[in-house]
């Protein structure tokens, strides 16, 4: 069964929801969504993160990026950007970036943010640059997903977002989730086209 990364970071719980959710979105198409996550990362050199975490899914490897066919990527936005952890786990892939072991491949992105405007558009926007450098292929939401047009909270079409309030505390709405099912649905999609195009 060919399998898709569904590779996300959180500290409160809302990205990794919406990577079950993408992931439920995956399977529903017939391929494997392979759940990891990514250690926190530590000013503190000599500070070490256990090598499996406490709970939740696995830390990712280079070689899930490799034996997977897709991509969904998720982190919650940090001052309008992706997360340090995720953003120092990708700054760890030179070693596939220099084998080209990502080109062609489907890739999406998530994330969640603490208020309306304060940045989710930015971080899925910025998410996508080590992706393009890598020669992934970007695959938004379109409009044809019509929550997208009717969400009062989460949803564009740079791909899944969520409103989780000052407080990290709001669930997503029914939107946010539709819109997470539809983006794995869309992702596993054209990635089993593609890889079965092969
Ligand atoms: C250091 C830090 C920076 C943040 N920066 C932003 C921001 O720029 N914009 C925003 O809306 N929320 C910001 N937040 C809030 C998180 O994005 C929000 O709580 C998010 O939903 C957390 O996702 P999680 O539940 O997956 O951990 C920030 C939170 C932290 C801890």
């Amino acid at each position: 069964m060919p399998e898709i990364l569904v590779l996300y970071y959180s500290t409160h719980g809302a990205t990794r929801q919406m990577a079950q959710l993408i992931a439920r979105g995956i399977e529903s198409e017939g391929a494997t969504a392979r759940l990891r996550t990514v250690p926190r990362i530590s000013t503190v050199c000599e500070a070490i993160e256990a090598s499996v975490p406490d709970a939740g899914a696995p830390y990712a490897e280079l070689v899930d990026l490799q034996e997977c066919i897709a991509v969904a990527l998720g982190s919650p936005t940090r001052f309008g950007n992706m997360a340090a952890p995720m953003k120092y786990f990708w700054d760890g892939t030179v070693g596939d970036w220099l084998k080209g072991s990502l080109i062609g491949k489907p890739a999406c992105v998530f994330t969640s943010t603490g208020s309306m405007h304060g940045g989710n558009e930015s971080t899925l926007l910025t998410m996508m640059l080590p992706l393009l450098h890598h020669g992934m292929l970007i695959v938004g939401t379109p409009y044809s997903e019509t929550m997208l047009s009717s969400t009062s909270s989460g949803g564009t079409p740079y791909g899944p977002s969520h409103v989780a309030g000052s407080e990290s505390n709001q669930p997503l709405s029914a939107e946010e989730k539709q819109l997470c099912i539809a983006q794995g649905k869309r992702l596993a999609n054209i990635a089993l086209r593609l890889a079965a195009a092969e």
